[in-house]
């Protein structure tokens, strides 16, 4: 389950998440994307204050005026290079927005300059002022507010270059009302910008969510199958095939040596005057014993052998590709193994033996119950000569 909150609110005046912690995940998530198109931005403005540095020099000539204004050009291309290099190592530069902030207002005083040098553009300087306030909302992503403070900077100072040169309260009260046109523009389209790239994000992130829980749920069905195949193939207390498994299991490797022309043994176990052990120490202890001898089947033959509980503390073991003789030849090494390795019960060491009656597979054999028959009656005669040994049929 994700714990991390899922309060995909937004706020629409501020045009932000409402949660702080869901906000500062959105400006990472986004953070290299908008650092790329600022410093894009930013070569561009660079390039654009030096270009049109030529057109002073045509209006101007060489002079006092010229070198004030290519002066101020030039710093703030400075300014601007030095943040585009910045932004590189630090993109988080773009999201906290100070210090773009900063770059604009700095630039905007070249506007100011312009105004009062360029006598042949005056009214283009404002037309200027008017498409670079709507620009300002572009450059600062996530900042609208910081935007607003930028555009007010430069709209006042230009109504108060306007006052100074003499101009009617009129005229300036009217240039304040053209440069709010394009900021109010500026400001709500990248407040609906800002909303819409949210909304998008946290849509994004949904979608991610519902995913991570489907895979989730997945490996958890996946779990469960697994578990109750387990639970339908093996014997609950030692983990051994249950009577279904290995009849399944005797039919495939049956088949597979008859077609390979590979001999097959099979050979019932049980263990010795389990009874006692029940009797003398409960059942408990009986069960423990049953595990490890379990255990110890499993460890001690191939990996291509079948290992079954038959019944009670009787065993199954299905040798494919093992002939009569090599088949007593393994079972009494672990018939031996067995009863060389007693169980570690109450601090007692209690010692297990088994009988083992075993008999290959006929290629007319056909019915397992027929073959566990004949190796039980072998089974049988063992336990008559004595038990611990292992008798073939
Ligand atoms: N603890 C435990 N005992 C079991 C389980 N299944 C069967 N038994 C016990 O196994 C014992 C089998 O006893 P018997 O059939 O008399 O055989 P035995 O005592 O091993 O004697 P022999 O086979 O003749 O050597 C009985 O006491 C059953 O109760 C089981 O799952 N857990």
């Amino acid at each position: 389950m994700h714990t991390a909150t899922t309060d995909y609110r937004l706020s629409g005046w501020r045009g932000e998440f409402v949660h702080p912690s869901i906000e500062q995940a959105f400006r990472r998530h986004s953070e290299a994307d908008a650092a790329r198109s600022l410093r894009r931005a930013l070569l561009v403005w660079a390039s654009l204050l030096l270009l049109f540095g030529l057109m002073d020099y045509s209006a101007l000539g060489s002079g006092y005026d010229l070198f004030l204004l290519f002066g101020w050009r030039l710093a703030t291309a400075a300014v601007l290079l030095l943040l585009y290099w910045q932004l590189r190592s630090k993109p988080s530069l773009v999201s906290d927005g100070y210090a773009v902030t900063a770059a604009e207002v700095f630039g905007s005083v070249l506007f100011f300059m312009l105004y009062f040098l360029r006598h042949d553009m005056v009214s283009w300087v404002i037309a200027v002022v008017a498409i670079s306030l709507l620009a300002l909302f572009m450059f600062i992503p996530n900042r609208v507010y910081l935007s607003l403070l930028a555009a007010a900077f430069l709209s006042i100072g230009m109504m108060a270059c306007v006052a100074a040169r003499g101009m009617g309260a009129d005229k300036v009260i009217g240039l304040g009302f053209i440069l709010a046109l394009p900021t109010a523009v500026g400001f709500f389209t990248a407040l609906r910008w800002q909303l819409a790239q949210r909304q998008q994000y946290a849509l994004l992130m949904q979608v991610i969510s519902s995913n991570r829980d489907l895979q989730d749920e997945i490996k958890r069905r996946e779990a469960l199958e697994a578990e109750l195949k387990r639970q339908a193939t093996t014997d609950p207390l030692t983990g051994l095939f249950n009577r279904r498994q290995y009849e399944m299991l005797f039919q495939r490797e049956r088949e597979r040596c008859s077609r390979l022309q590979q001999e097959m043994s099979l050979c019932v176990m049980d263990l010795d005057h389990f009874k006692r052990i029940n009797d003398q120490y409960g059942h408990d202890v009986g069960d423990t014993v049953l595990k490890h001898v379990a255990q110890h089947l499993s460890c001690a033959l191939r990996h291509s052998d079948v290992v079954g509980r038959f019944g009670g503390e009787e065993f199954i073991l299905i040798l494919p590709d093992t002939g009569l003789e090599q088949a007593v030849a393994v079972l009494n090494r672990l018939r031996e193994a067995l009863a060389e390795t007693p169980v570690p019960v109450q601090g007692e060491l209690l010692p297990v033996s088994a009988t083992f009656g075993v008999t290959t597979v006929q290629p007319d054999d056909f019915d397992l119950e027929v073959i566990i028959r004949r190796a039980d009656q072998a089974l049988y005669e063992g336990k008559g000569a004595g038990r611990n040994r292992v008798m073939t049929a």
